[in-house]
């Protein structure tokens, strides 16, 4: 690769713009401090406090202005209280050369730190008419507005093309086919996903749109989903509703011990790079909104085993009552019908196995011949896929609610650790 002066255009014509005072080679490397690296960009960050900074800060941090922070432990945007915009994208890696991918990982670790910080990555305005911005500009002054960008590798990037494959852990693998799955090509495949949560849906695609635009000689875009209206409640939210209505995320993982039980990768794992990360399940499911929108109130309840207002356990009577599976009707019948929903995913009859949901409420208009075209955007994170898989196979066969969904879309990715600190990038330790 050839090295170029700060602000000169590649030869694909992209901007590759190191910020002032940097050489390219340096910050793409990921060898720059993030922080420095935004002043000489010329962009200042939103204004901070140290409870803002930390994502604890006061109701009263305005979301526009709180910061979530990029390095840490685990990755941002998978414990953290869902926010309420989507974009997730899929990206094939369409380079051979081991370097070349290391250097588009070490160029978007980069970046992420600055965006999830509310920085640009180069200039908006280059001072030369001739320059290209090195950010496309649509996020300038909007602040860090909650922005969490998570990074994930498919089964497919240990195929052997960068030399990965002695770090393949034992669980990653494609998922099994499930009865009732209706898979499209248009929403499966690909080697890397990024999954961009922020308050603001500008903020989320800005930073999906220049890794994308970053990437651009070293992978394509695959798929993409866009959310809206987070359909899952972290700790401490209240829980929203999907788009039949219903309260989703009431019995979601929110103790830090099912997040070590249940979501992160334990110093067990048979690849070291590994701990501290998880694993992340897509699934684009498609809704038959029509037809669910006239069905009775009282087959809505059976379906998810719940009440439509309250969000009660049919067993109970508010939303956070625990579900009684044994109490029976007057007729002898389970009153949560055991096809229901939540009789089937409940960890109480799954041998205790559980999932981090984090999905999103997604619209893509109309279909070809008019019919609502939308659904939910369905994320997981968990210790294994296997324990996705083992609901998944439960919930394709037997679900009362696979009347009235398509799962469309399906994917699963190693979700490695948080970054340590300016300098390291995702992937990292594969390039060893
Ligand atoms: C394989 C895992 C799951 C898929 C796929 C899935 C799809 C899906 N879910 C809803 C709506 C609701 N899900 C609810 C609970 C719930 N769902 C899963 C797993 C999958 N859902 C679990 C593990 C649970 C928790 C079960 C329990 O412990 O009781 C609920 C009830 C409220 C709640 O607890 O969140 C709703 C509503 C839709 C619409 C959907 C696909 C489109
Ligand atoms: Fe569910």
């Amino acid at each position: 690769m050839t090295q170029r002066s700060s602000g000169e255009t590649s030869d694909d014509g992209s901007s590759e713009e190191a910020p002032r005072g940097f050489s390219r080679r340096a910050f793409f490397a990921g060898a720059v401090s993030s922080a420095a690296a935004g002043a000489a960009a010329g962009v200042v960050a939103t204004g901070l406090s140290g409870a803002a900074a930390s994502g604890t800060g006061p109701a009263a941090v305005a979301a526009a202005d709180e910061v979530y922070p990029f390095y840490g432990a685990h990755q941002a945007g998978i414990a953290t209280p869902p926010q309420d915009h989507l974009v997730f994208m899929v990206f094939d890696v369409t380079t051979t050369s081991a370097s070349e991918l290391q250097v588009m990982l070490a160029k978007w670790s980069a970046a992420i730190a600055q965006y999830t910080q509310g920085l640009a990555v180069g200039s908006v305005e280059p001072d030369r008419a001739q320059a290209v911005p090195g950010d496309t500009g649509e996020a300038a002054g909007m602040g860090a507005n909650q922005l969490t960008v998570t990074v994930g590798f498919a089964p497919s990037m240990f195929d052997g093309r960068f030399g990965w494959a002695k770090y393949k852990p034992a669980a990653l693998k494609d998922l099994p086919a499930f009865a009732s799955d209706a898979l499209t090509p248009a929403f499966t495949g690909g080697d890397i996903c990024v999954q961009a949560c922020a308050s603001d849906p500008q903020v989320a695609y800005h930073a999906i749109r220049n890794l994308a635009r970053m990437a651009r000689t070293t992978a394509t875009t695959r798929w993409t989903v866009q959310g809206f209206g987070r359909a899952s409640r972290g700790t401490g939210q209240t829980t929203p509703r999907n788009l039949m209505g219903f309260k989703d995320g009431t019995r979601n993982i929110s103790s830090d011990d099912d997040f070590a039980q249940q979501v992160w990768v334990g110093a067990d794992s048979d690849q070291s790079w590994m701990t501290g990360g998880s694993y992340l399940v897509a699934r684009k499911i498609h809704m038959l909104i029509e037809t669910w929108d006239s069905d009775g109130i009282g087959d809505q309840h059976a379906v998810f085993g719940r009440t439509k207002a309250e969000g009660a356990p049919l067993s109970g009577t508010g939303e956070f009552d625990t579900p009684d599976f044994a109490v029976k009707a007057a007729d002898g019948t389970p009153v949560i019908p055991v096809n229901a929903h939540v009789a089937l995913a409940a960890h109480e009859n799954n041998n205790g196995t559980k999932i981090l949901r984090r999905g999103y409420n997604f619209t893509d208009g109309i279909d070809s011949v008019g019919r609502l075209d939308a659904g939910l955007m369905f994320i997981s994170y968990q210790k294994d896929p296997a324990q996705f898989s083992q609901l998944q196979s439960k919930l394709g066969a037997n679900d009362r609610l696979n009347e009235y969904i398509r799962h469309v879309g399906s994917g699963v990715f190693a979700v490695p650790p948080g970054l340590s600190a300016a300098g390291d990038y995702f992937g990292k330790a594969l390039f060893a």
